[in-house]
């Protein structure tokens, strides 16, 4: 019987900038119960989960830890949501040989052994674009490429990743630009700067600041291609916003024609998965957990896979580590936060972890990032369609031939002699 209590610690946002935990809690607490119930995993343990909100601020989310580390029971594990948390729960927590797993975690800073050891992800980091960025100038011959980027440590390193992949394809980003709030002049220098083809990472308030922007200066259009992120909301260009002074239609006109990529994070198929139940129950029963007319308004609904995938990557890999330890006579329930040899044990075990979860499939590189495909739109006459898929991992570009272009063929990545005639 499973007897034997394990205890996670868990910390959720609940507010603040980004407040995934409010749909993130919910999915956890459905993986724990579907687990608890799996006899064929951790057959003597039951998994509890005791737990707080970080306001996604990291000094409250640092005290959530303190709390968790000095409250009875031991953790065993933790769980944490944004990066600004993670960043300071995944250094603090190693020091009591924790492993973090964070499911609402994107900065591509947390891809580093040395600073977070123990650190494993579900969520993918912000640098998962990048591959399917290159992929997309190599498919449509652009070796000129212009950047521009909301000066946050997020869209800093996911830059700095961009320029060193597009170096190792030989192509070169001759453009760059980064603005704080304003992107007026940012934007007016790439048209300065003849930008044609011009990567954008920004949250989307100040996208739309962007491209009111650019509609402005007339920066869109037949000649130029944008590639923006995916993971805006909906319709995120027709929210109110009076700190930018376009109309929708103005917005919508220097979009038509946009890229944008994002991670897979929600399985395309409805297939059986390995973690008791088809993506859409999954989605039907969190539906009815939020219990509110329309889910997708809720900030982490999109991550919710993510959370819920995260606890049965634990429970797989603490099955591991039960079964492993049992060998040499010892138990999981001799962890403690001086037992290097056992939080070893959980830490290869998370290594080798390999599911297909609610978010797809679930692995990890050797710094603890999700591995994840990206999936590629374009915004046409108003509404985005699918262009196709790219797994980085496999090399495997899925392309259906359905992009159209304003002019009638893609732009140029710069001034052709042909563009005068
Ligand atoms: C795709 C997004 C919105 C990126 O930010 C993540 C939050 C964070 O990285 O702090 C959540 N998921």
């Amino acid at each position: 019987p499973k007897d034997i209590p394990l205890t996670l610690g868990g910390i959720f946002p609940m507010s603040g900038s980004w407040a995934g935990g409010v749909a993130c809690k919910p999915a956890v607490m459905m993986a724990l119960e579907m687990v608890n119930n799996r006899p064929d995993i951790l057959p003597r343990y039951h998994l509890n989960m005791q737990y707080n909100d970080s306001q996604c601020m990291p000094g409250l989310g640092t005290k959530v830890l303190y709390q968790l580390l000095y409250d009875k029971p031991t953790k065993i594990m933790v769980l944490s949501g944004c990066s600004s948390v993670s960043t300071f729960v995944a250094q603090a927590a190693n020091m009591w040989n924790l492993i973090v797993l964070a499911y609402g975690a994107s900065s591509p800073a947390l891809s580093n052994r040395e600073r977070f050891p123990m650190f494993f992800r579900t969520h993918p980091s912000a640098t998962v674009h990048n591959p399917t960025r290159v992929k997309l100038f190599k498919h449509f011959k652009w070796n000129r490429i212009a950047t521009i980027q909301e000066t946050q440590e997020l869209f800093t390193s996911t830059i700095e990743d961009l320029e060193k992949r597009v170096k190792e394809a030989g192509i070169d980003i001759a453009v760059r630009q980064s603005f704080l709030t304003d992107p007026t002049n940012a934007v007016r220098n790439l048209k300065r700067q003849d930008a044609r083809v011009i990567v954008g990472v920004f949250y989307e308030d100040m996208a739309r600041r962007v491209f009111c922007q650019a509609y402005k200066e007339k920066l869109y259009g037949k000649k130029y291609v944008w590639l923006i992120i995916g993971w805006y909301p909906d319709n995120w260009y027709r929210t109110r916003d009076d700190r930018h002074n376009c109309t929708v239609e103005q917005l919508e006109e220097a979009l038509e024609g946009h890229l944008t990529t994002e991670a897979v994070i929600l399985h395309q198929e409805n297939t059986t998965t390995d973690v008791g139940m088809m993506p859409q129950e999954f989605t039907q029963r969190l539906n009815k957990e939020l219990n509110t007319s329309d889910p997708s308004l809720i900030t982490g609904y999109p991550e919710a896979p993510l959370a819920y995938d995260a606890v049965w990557a634990l429970a797989f890999a603490l099955n591991k580590t039960a079964n492993k330890l049992a060998e040499k006579g010892m138990s999981l329930e001799q962890f403690n936060y001086s037992n290097k040899e056992i939080a070893q044990e959980i830490y290869s075990a998370m290594n080798s972890t390999k599911f297909l979860g609610i978010s797809g499939n679930v692995a990890f590189s050797s710094q603890g990032d999700r591995i994840a495909r990206t999936q590629i739109e374009q915004m046409i006459n108003g509404t985005y369609h699918k262009l196709g898929y790219y797994d980085s991992l496999a090399d495997n570009f899925t392309w259906f031939g359905t992009d159209r272009w304003i002019g009638g063929k893609p732009p140029l990545d710069h001034t052709h002699v042909i563009d005068h005639l």
